[in-house]
């Protein structure tokens, strides 16, 4: 799709543009992206056009190229020895979480918000793998477990998902008419001070060499320089710290609210997951991460989730310099979307693309970190996630946890057809609804309370 501003050189020379509507004054083709834009977006490059455009033509960045990042991630940040120093913590966070659902459920309240449960068990998770709150002064531990400092990275998230006009439209980000700048620096103003005080309190403790040898914040701190000198500043730390808090929180738990809501959907399925389960690893013991390559059915309720339900549709990208797609002519710094959507659900790769059918996974092996185009859930290429090795591990075991450990069901009244599977477009795609569900213990009382003693 094409709209405003084509360069000079390009206007002369004669090259194919992109297939697109026409675009309106000013607008340019914004009015066409609408509530859903991956939904509509794909439902235009169905109706308009024989190929399959992803193209969104626009003049200038959203964000710069990020490599530096990618390395900091997988070579630093999320090592296999840090890896695995975690596992305890994500076991205990997530039988916390789970212990606390039940409580929720037995105790009088008929069901419980799912979205509440998973958000919080992932921040905790990764909160813990940031800060290792265990060992902070108690005033930084006072402040990381305010309210205001979830809420505060709750409006980081929700700003940082708005449709921001003056990310389309130039003139619009001078004067900002909706006041948008004026708010994200406001709430980037008190995540400053948060994380000042936390970059504070680690390197006190550094200096008295005092405890923090394991967390993420610690592991930045004490980073050596790159090859060219450079040393991380604590603005670029703050950054790489809202990196993971932003990446590794939401898409975790909006991810399981959708299997959860696929397999309750369909209980078949439900049943099938945990008849896999009890197989595998009974109900004497929890399952274990190493469990994970065991449960080929689990695998497969994840990569369908994925596929269905990617939760970031649109992968945003920028071109860097003039380039050809297809035989079209992509002039620099072109806004490029690649709808994960509509490959996802292109029917001449999947057959029945619109239905959650974990078993076409059992037989067709894909992989989910950028190799195969047909199944990219964490994009691919240079800008992938690079938290993906994290992000799996993690939807894969609070999933088998739950399914595991809980007899979940609907609440009362609400039938596996009616429930609604409608999207809500922002930063990542969650549900519109939460999901309300009721979740029993399936396994020993003492099973989950021996866990969460620590
Ligand atoms: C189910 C879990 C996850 C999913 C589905 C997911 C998906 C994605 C996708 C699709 C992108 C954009 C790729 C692109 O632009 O082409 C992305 C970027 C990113 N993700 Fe994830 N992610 C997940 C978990 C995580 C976790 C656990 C972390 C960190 C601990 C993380 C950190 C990031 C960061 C920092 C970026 C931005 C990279 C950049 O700007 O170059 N993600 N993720």
């Amino acid at each position: 799709m094409i709209s405003l501003s084509k360069k000079k050189k390009l206007w002369k020379s004669n090259v194919r543009w992109p297939p697109g509507p026409r675009g309106w004054p000013l607008l340019g083709c914004i009015p066409f992206l609408g509530a859903c834009p991956h939904r509509n977006l794909a439902d235009l490059a169905k109706n308009c056009y024989d190929e399959n455009p992803v193209l969104w033509r626009q003049g200038h960045w959203l964000r710069q190229v990020r490599g530096c990042v990618a390395k900091i991630f997988l070579m630093e940040l999320f090592t296999a020895k840090r890896f695995s120093s975690f596992q305890v913590t994500r076991k205990q966070e997530i039988i916390r979480g789970i212990n606390g659902a039940i409580e929720i459920c037995c105790g009088g309240a008929k069901c419980v918000r799912m979205d509440l449960i998973l958000g919080k068990l992932a921040m905790n998770i990764v909160t813990r793998m940031l800060l290792n709150e265990g060992k902070l002064s108690d005033e930084a531990n006072a402040m990381k477990d305010t309210d205001d400092f979830q809420q505060t990275l709750k409006e980081v998230m929700t700003l940082a998902g708005s449709f921001y006009t003056g990310d389309f439209i130039p003139w619009w980000d001078k004067f900002d008419p909706q006041g948008f700048k004026k708010q994200m620096h406001a709430v980037f103003r008190k995540y400053d001070t948060f994380m000042q005080r936390i970059l504070d309190d680690h390197k006190m403790k550094l200096e008295a060499a005092q405890g923090t040898r394991d967390d993420i914040v610690y592991a930045l701190l004490t980073r050596p320089s790159d090859v060219d000198g450079h040393y991380l500043s604590e603005a670029e730390m703050k950054g790489i710290i809202l990196d993971v808090i932003l990446g590794g929180t939401d898409t975790n738990s909006s991810t399981i609210e959708w299997a959860l809501s696929e397999l309750l959907k369909q209980p078949h399925i439900l049943e099938k997951a945990q008849a896999e389960m009890d197989s595998v690893v009974g109900k004497e013991r929890l399952v274990e991460e190493s469990d994970l390559p065991n449960l080929p059915y689990l695998h497969a309720i994840v990569e369908e989730t994925f596929r269905l339900h990617p939760v970031a549709p649109l992968l945003m990208h920028s071109s860097m310099e003039d380039c050809e797609i297809q035989g079209y002519r992509i002039p620099a710094n072109t806004r490029l979307f690649v709808n994960v959507y509509a490959i996802h659900r292109d029917p001449e790769v999947y057959d029945r693309p619109s239905e959650f059918y974990p078993d076409r996974f059992l037989h067709r092996k894909l992989d989910v970190h950028g190799k195969d185009f047909a199944l990219m859930p964490f994009g691919s290429g240079r800008r992938i996630c690079p938290g993906r090795g994290l992000g799996l591990l993690l939807v894969q075991y609070i999933l088998a946890l739950l399914l595991q450990t809980c007899n979940l069901s609907l609440p009362a009244g609400v039938k596996p057809q009616e429930l609604d599977m409608e999207e809500k477009f922002g930063l990542i795609v969650p549900r519109r609804n939460a999901l309300k569900a009721v979740l029993l213990p399936r396994v020993p009382k003492h099973l989950l309370v021996d866990h969460v003693s620590f």
